[in-house]
């Protein structure tokens, strides 16, 4: 079977969403932690949108399907081949007299193997006592836990009842309907949560643990593994201010709870905007509170890409752009204008470095995509994130400023409250609520922006005050003479920066044509004790400019921070690195191999991609 069998509104699924959509999913699960299965049934209640539809054709990936009921009478179906990475269509035919609104319920169990779930022996959690088993649906993985249509293009409200062991916590992307009862005659509890807003599929999120939890205001818990608990919680004070700003900015916040879920370490994101609950990395909890613009760029998730939604991954831009405009709106709001500037300034950084290494970057650069037979989860970079932004920073510019965007993006939100969208959607509406700026707008090169390689084609005038004095500390160390290394002891030095100018100091080294000398790196390391940094973001910066300096010390090192964590974007642009140069290459693929299992599936595969072991 060709692409051509995908459907007709998205290329990364199954679903014939032309002829029924989901409005409701009801999940009933039994949590296996021995067999790593999910056991039960879903049941979607379906509505003809095309009154000739004769079947219902489904997103799966390595379920087992045991049956199909129809007002309790069980229907044939017939699951298709397996088409690469998209997994195989389940396709029911509909008897000839369904209503237009119908409930299909179906009796499955995931595979050990599913791409959405991790589960982690009592080994690898800090408790070492509990399992622990947690999800990640984005992009297309949803169909790995139960037949879905798995496209942003359809949103639906769930309810679930989930059972697990009783001393296990269980929380899902939605509000719980009240305390967990145990299961007379066995040792679970039953779970039971609605999410009463609608969502696409990929927001389904679940974890069961042995959780503790810290309250920081009505609407937030914080949860973590006990050990963890009250650092995580010093660390992410702010969110309820962070969402209260968030709120100013975008409207009332309507999801209910705003809980956070520190994760283990092999979590592969900085955070997944999972509604209710916010699904965390624990790289973030570092001890300074500088990573918690993660939180704020969580929190606007709430309204863009929660809220307003994408109707396929080929616009993820809008999701994630518009989520980092939001993002640092609320550090303005937090810590001033020029802090938002060098927010920007940072994210560049990460484009530029993108952009740089891209290999395929007709794809990989644009901001829309075509995604026709390509695997979302291989052209995810930092380029909808901050090329996103720009153009968003560009047109506030170009607008007025602040003054006259911020009602923009407030109406944006409202606008489009619950509804999937494309690129040219958002478009529309900027010219319909700038009607009176046509021209202004006319004057934007949208071919360039949208479909454009590369940079942006146009880079903001970012205010330089934060980011100078990197700039001139860069610049002497550069500059300096080799002979007159020891000089650079004395007068301004990298430990005088807060983390965020040590970020940039770093990335600065690493983007200028010049390559640092290992004589120099050398230096730094022994004067300001890099080897020790907690912060993990100056930690990545650091090991990454050793690794393309080519010095071969660090390499365990390298090896050790890309193998502790499994944060993709520490640990793909690392083991690249050290793919990309002969003397570290065996080590790398050797260490990526011992600790593959220990990886998210997602994660894992990328990196096998990155280091040329799959093809
Ligand atoms: C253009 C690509 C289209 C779609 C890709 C969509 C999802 C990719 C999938 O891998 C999931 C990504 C989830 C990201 C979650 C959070 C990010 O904000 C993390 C950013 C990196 C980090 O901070 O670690
Ligand atoms: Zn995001």
């Amino acid at each position: 079977m060709g692409i051509d069998a995908l459907s007709k509104n998205d290329p990364s699924s199954f679903a014939n969403t032309e002829d029924v959509v989901v409005r409701h999913a009801h999940v009933s699960w039994l949590v296996d932690f021995k067999k790593q299965t999910l056991a039960g049934s879903v049941t979607l209640t379906l509505e003809k949108v095309n009154d000739l539809a004769d079947k219902v054709v489904l997103d799966t990936k390595d379920l087992t399907i045991k049956k199909v009921y129809l007002s309790g009478n069980p229907l044939d179906f017939v699951k298709g081949p397996t088409v690469s990475t998209f997994g195989e269509s389940l396709t029911v035919q509909l008897p000839a007299n369904t209503a237009k609104k119908f409930d299909l319920v179906i009796e499955y169990e995931t595979s050990s193997k599913a791409y959405a779930l991790q589960w982690l022996s009592p080994e690898q959690t800090s408790g070492k006592t509990h399992p622990y088993m947690f999800s990640q649906c984005q992009s297309i993985h949803c169909r790995t836990i139960m037949p879905c249509q798995d496209t942003p293009f359809v949103k639906f409200t769930y309810t679930a009842e989930v059972d697990a062991e009783a001393d296990m916590t269980v929380l899902l992307s939605a509000v719980s309907s009240g305390d967990p009862q145990v299961i007379p005659g066995t040792s679970l509890r039953r779970h039971k949560y609605e999410q009463k807003v609608t969502i696409p599929s990929y927001l389904l999120a679940i974890v069961v643990a042995k959780l503790a939890h810290r309250t920081i205001s009505p609407r937030i818990n914080i949860w973590c593994e006990e050990e963890n608990v009250d650092a995580a919680t010093w660390e992410f004070s702010q969110a309820e201010e962070q969402l209260s700003f968030a709120e100013e900015i975008c409207g009332t916040y309507e999801w209910g709870r705003y809980d956070l879920l520190i994760l283990p370490p092999s979590f592969g994101y900085g955070g997944m905007e999972n509604p209710c609950v916010t699904f965390v990395t624990p790289t973030c909890v570092v001890g300074d509170r500088t990573q918690a613009d993660v939180i704020a760029h969580e929190i606007s998730h709430s309204w863009t890409g929660n809220s307003v939604g994408i109707k396929t991954f080929e616009h993820f831009w809008l999701n994630e752009g518009w989520t980092m405009f939001v993002q640092r709106k609320i550090e303005a709001k937090l810590f001033g204008e020029k802090h938002r500037h060098f927010s920007a300034i940072l994210g560049l950084n990460e484009l530029r470095n993108t952009v740089r290494d891209s290999k395929h970057p007709e794809i990989e650069t644009t901001l829309v995509k075509d995604l026709i037979g390509i695997d979302p989860e291989d052209v995810f970079n930092t380029v909808p994130y901050e090329k996103g932004h720009t153009l968003l920073f560009y047109l506030e510019t170009l607008l007025g400023g602040n003054d006259a965007f911020d009602p923009f993006v407030k109406a944006y939100c409202q606008h489009f409250k619950g509804q999937p969208i494309d690129t040219d959607m958002f478009k529309s509406f900027l010219y319909e609520f700038f009607a009176s700026k046509k021209a202004v707008l006319d004057s934007v090169d949208w071919q360039a922006w949208f479909f454009g390689l590369g940079m942006p084609p146009v880079i903001p005038e970012y205010d330089t005050t934060l980011s100078e004095e990197c700039t001139k500390l860069a610049d002497r160390w550069l500059n300096c003479p080799e002979e007159e290394v020891e000089s650079l002891s004395s007068g301004p030095s990298f430990k005088d920066l807060s983390p965020l100018q040590q970020r940039e100091f770093l990335d600065q080294l690493g983007l200028r044509e010049q390559v640092i000398s290992v004589n120099k790196l050398r230096k730094l390391d022994e004067w300001y004790n890099l080897k020790s940094v907690r912060n993990t973001e100056v930690k990545f910066r650091w090991l990454r400019l050793c690794i393309r300096a080519k010095w071969e010390d660090k390499i365990g090192e390298a090896i050790d921070f890309a193998t502790i964590q499994g944060r993709m974007k520490f640990v793909r642009p690392l083991y690249r690195s050290m793919y990309a140069w002969p003397a570290a290459r065996d080590r790398a693929v050797e260490a990526f191999k011992k600790h593959r299992d220990e990886y998210m599936y997602i994660t894992a595969r990328q990196v096998a991609l990155d280091l040329h072991l799959d093809s």
